[in-house]
């Protein structure tokens, strides 16, 4: 069976960067996704500025939707404190595969859980199934048209407390524009725009920083 170019990149990453080092995974799938083939990580250009806003934020509980290959799992596990914990939500078997492998390469598979199945299945059971009170870091970065259902989901199950923050990739292109009204015009959250550019690319995109205030 032909390799797909999720497991192209995996196999780049156990063949040329450091075990243990999520840094150096980091590193080497950029390197693959600028040079080889381009992949729909977050990147170095807008990871920079994920990596401020969790420096600033310190958390402690973290959600992803969209794991992918787990490119930002491990490169938001690699800043967090030991007793913090992200959990990652991806439905498509395959990419969960991969990542899963990624995030155990580069070490961090303690912090880091994947979560399997569709967003909207598994954020109403985050508190009973998952034991989470309230998420101190959302990142959105799944179908684009899935986030505003899932901010929803997230108030309507009580997961964000006064200061949760939700950071949204992707919010010129593709763009999130439904999610971009709402949250912009929505006075229990403070938006913070971080202009960017799509990863790999000289296209413009953004960063969407909202601060739940409760
Ligand atoms: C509802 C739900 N539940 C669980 N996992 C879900 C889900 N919806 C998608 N997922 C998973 O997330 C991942 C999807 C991510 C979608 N991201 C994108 O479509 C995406 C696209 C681009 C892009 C930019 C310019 C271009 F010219 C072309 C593409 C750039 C990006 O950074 C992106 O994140 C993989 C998928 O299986
Ligand atoms: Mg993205």
């Amino acid at each position: 069976m032909a390799q797909s170019k999720e497991e192209r990149i995996l196999n780049f990453v156990l063949q040329n960067a450091v075990k243990g080092d999520p840094q150096s995974v980091v590193d080497t799938i950029d390197k693959y996704c600028s040079q080889k083939e381009w992949a729909m990580n977050v990147g170095d250009e807008k990871g920079l500025i994920l990596d401020k806003i969790l420096e600033e934020t310190k958390p402690s509980v973290l959600l992803e939707l969209g794991t992918y290959c787990g490119y930002s799992a491990v490169r938001i596990a690699r800043l967090l404190k030991p007793s913090a914990r992200l959990l990652t939500i991806e439905f498509n078997p395959d990419f969960a595969a991969v990542a899963k492998q990624m995030i155990e390469f580069a070490g961090v598979q303690d912090k880091v859980k994947i979560l399997e199945g569709p967003s909207e299945t598994i954020i109403p059971q985050l508190k009973k199934k998952h034991e989470v009170d309230t998420l101190d870091f959302v990142f959105l970065d799944h179908w684009k048209d899935r986030y505003l259902p899932d901010t929803m989901l997230l108030l309507e199950h009580g997961l964000l407390r006064k200061g949760s923050v939700i950071l949204a990739d992707n919010v010129i292109c593709p763009g999130a524009p439904e999610f971009i009204k709402y949250i912009r015009n929505n006075n229990s959250f403070e938006c913070t725009n971080y202009p960017s550019h799509v990863e790999y690319m000289k296209v413009k995109d953004a960063m969407e920083k909202a601060v739940f205030l409760g």
